[in-house]
């Protein structure tokens, strides 16, 4: 449990970066010993407003433990899709030149090897010879992240928007290595042999320093001293030390390259990047809306413990799959007391006795949930013979013990509903404790859920408030709007994820996917016959029930058609273009058409936030230059076809 008092300076920052946090429960959400998703959300979205304001509350250990227990409890929430904001509710932002992402993070030289396998995987599909893979190993510098564009320095705010933060600059701040202004992307560090001996007794950590170096108000003067004497730099990401080699050198010599990149440099690192360099590999590879397919940080953080387990507890999930989690005697492992671990599946319990007595080594990397790496002890394996939920008996499926009673079992239906909220992700009121409430009154499938009138929640045990919130929250979850992709992985049917859900509809409408039979479905990239029968099947199954709910009206999002892989890279993602004048390549619709299957939003007239305005032929002096004005690239048609390639 974490005990966190914040002074009212502190409180402030919270409430300016998060309205949506309340102060009132502020405190509670620090303290409270269990948390489920909505809570958990809350408190990383306190702690990384805190984080980014130069407030550390929590280490990044239990942030990072904090976005494990959300990715266990639902990995599909919006939160972890997106890259961490860093953006001042109240502070003017500006586009950024080009996207600033998070990065992948691996634990493990295995995970790193995995990466690895994506990587000459993508190299093969477009004919790159594995002798051209090099990779570019960086220390990661543990600082403020920056964006210099040769005028302006940008924050990278929430990725796509940021801070025009170039003061520092006029404030002295130097670029590392003598380098010049305009090299793009990199961090603002502070030398840690200066940290240490001239300001660690004034400033708690750096990371106060940075946000002082980059601060509207004035400056301290030991910062700005610091600053003068050259110890706080922008360290652009191109300049910085690095060992560069054939991508076999660098897994034969990795642990001593990666210790070599460690102690490069005089400033913070948490880690090290390691990226692919071969430029069309990059492009083609591209980025997923938090991370570059291409770029990896490998962190260190591994403890283990051999640990007794109590008790297995079977647990029947959502597709009526039983999995058995483990009890344990609580255990401390790297930071967190830890007295339940899921183990793999019951074969495992089976084949390696888990049971009651039985020692198992646990072992937990960084962000890593904790799983067994071996059982130690065995005893008798504990196997349940029916159902925990409706006690229907339980059959073997290769490894997996299942409950075949799918339209009756009480775990399946509620863990349905549950996953169906949870996907969405746009309200917090269909927990698992309401649910299981409706749950009991027969309540079973999502349309009935959403027929629900205000007046009838209290017949279900809610008080006039809640029911009124909940009532609220079910017509909210309808006109927020969504992406079509994840409505349709709500369904939960089995393989389509919100990353299969995408692909299928960047060439189907939705309504359509219920038509497709498996031999169509195949020759969509990515489908193999098996998944494509199993989806075909699972989308049977669901149909009479999506078009129920389908039909409520929600706002959904269009996927995009026509893209093959994400395009969150693309040159024009995000950006907010206008076309004006006749175009000689095609009809101007068909021109704002691509654009937007490229990711960018087009508008009919120029604003402020316009990015680009795209003429035609026959376009007026005044026109151009208005946009000029505003801060607009203007670009001929050819210009803006070489940008999109
Ligand atoms: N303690 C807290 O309360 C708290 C809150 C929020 C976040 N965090 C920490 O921050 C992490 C996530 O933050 P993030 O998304 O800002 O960063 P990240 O760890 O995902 O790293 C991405 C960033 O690394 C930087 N970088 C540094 N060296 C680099 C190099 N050599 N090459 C390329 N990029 C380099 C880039 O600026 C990039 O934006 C979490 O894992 C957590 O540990 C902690
Ligand atoms: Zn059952």
């Amino acid at each position: 449990m974490l005990t966190v008092n914040l002074n009212n300076e502190q409180l402030e920052v919270l409430i300016k970066f998060d309205k949506e946090i309340n102060p009132n429960e502020l405190m509670s959400l620090f303290n409270q010993p269990k948390l489920d998703s909505e809570k958990l959300v809350q408190l990383l979205k306190a702690s990384n407003a805190l984080y980014r304001a130069g407030v550390q509350v929590i280490t990044d250990e239990q942030y990072d433990l904090y976005i494990s227990m959300l990715r266990d409890i639902n990995h599909l929430h919006p939160y972890l899709n997106q890259v961490e904001p860093e953006v001042l509710a109240e502070a003017k932002t500006v586009e950024l030149p080009q996207r600033m992402l998070s990065t992948e993070k691996a634990y493990s030289k295995e995970d790193i090897e995995k990466w690895l396998k994506r990587i000459l995987k993508a190299a093969q599909e477009i004919n790159i010879p594995e002798e051209e893979i090099e990779l570019r190993v960086t220390p990661k510098l543990d600082g403020y992240a920056a964006f210099d564009d040769g005028t302006t320095l940008y924050t990278r705010g929430d990725g796509y928007r940021g801070q025009d933060i170039t003061r520092a600059f006029d404030r002295g701040l130097k670029v590392a290595d003598n380098g010049e202004r305009g090299l793009g992307p990199g961090e603002i560090v502070i030398k840690k042999s200066y940290f240490d001996t001239v300001l660690s007794d004034i400033f708690e950590n750096s990371r106060n320093i940075q946000a002082a170096i980059i601060a509207e108000k004035k400056v301290d003067k030991n910062v700005q001293k610091a600053i003068d004497d050259g110890a706080c730099v922008f360290y652009p990401f191109a300049l910085i030390k690095n060992k560069t080699a054939h991508f076999s050198e660098i897994i034969s010599n990795f642990e001593t390259i990666v210790e070599e990149m460690w102690s490069a440099v005089d400033f913070d690192i948490d880690g090290v990047i390691l990226e692919a360099t071969h430029t069309t590999l990059k492009e083609h590879m591209g980025a997923t809306r938090k991370n570059h397919r291409w770029q990896i940080a490998f962190k260190v953080n591994e403890d283990s413990a051999e640990v007794e387990v109590l008790n297995i507890i079977p647990q029947t999930s959502r597709t009526g799959r039983i999995s058995p989690v483990a009890e344990l005697v609580p255990t401390k492992l790297s930071g967190a007391t830890i007295s339940r671990v899921t183990v793999h599946h019951y074969n495992m319990v089976k084949t390696n006795g888990v049971g009651p007595g039985a020692v198992v080594q646990l072992v937990r990397s960084g962000l890593v949930i904790p799983k067994i790496e071996k059982v130690i002890k065995k005893v008798e394996p504990q196997l349940p013979d029916s159902c925990p939920s409706c006690h229907s008996h339980l059959l073997w499926e290769s490894d997996h013990l299942i409950c075949p009673n799918k339209s009756d079992c009480p775990a399946q239906t509620e863990n349905t509903l549950i996953h169906f909220f949870k996907t969405l992700g746009n309200n917090d009121g269909f927990g698992p404790k309401v649910i299981e409430k409706l749950s009991n009154f027969g309540i079973k499938h999502i349309h009935q859920i959403y027929s629900i009138k205000v007046h009838q929640f209290a017949g279900y045990g809610f008080g006039d408030k809640t029911s009124q919130n909940l009532f609220d929250q079910l017509k909210a979850s309808r006109e927020i709007e969504i992406e079509d992709w994840r409505f349709l992985s709500a369904f939960g049917v089995s393989r389509l994820g919100g990353g299969n859900c995408e692909k299928l509809l960047q060439h189907h409408s939705i309504t359509q996917l219920f038509e497709l039979t498996a031999e169509e479905m195949v020759k969509i990239d990515g489908f193999a016959q098996l998944s494509a029968e199993a989806i075909v099947e699972g989308l049977v199954n669901i149909k009479e029930e999506f078009f129920k709910v389908y039909e409520l009206g929600f706002n959904l999002a269009e996927t995009p058609k026509g893209s093959e892989k994400d395009n969150s890279s693309s040159a024009m993602t995000g950006s907010v273009v206008v076309f004006t004048g006749s175009m000689q390549q095609g009809s101007r619709g068909d021109m704002e058409k691509y654009a937007k299957s490229l990711g960018a939003k087009v508008a009919k007239s120029v604003t402020g936030k316009t990015t680009y305005l795209v003429t035609g032929e026959k376009v007026g002096e005044t026109k151009i230059n208005a946009a000029k004005d505003k801060g607009v690239k203007v670009l001929t048609e050819q210009e803006y076809l070489n940008l999109i390639g």
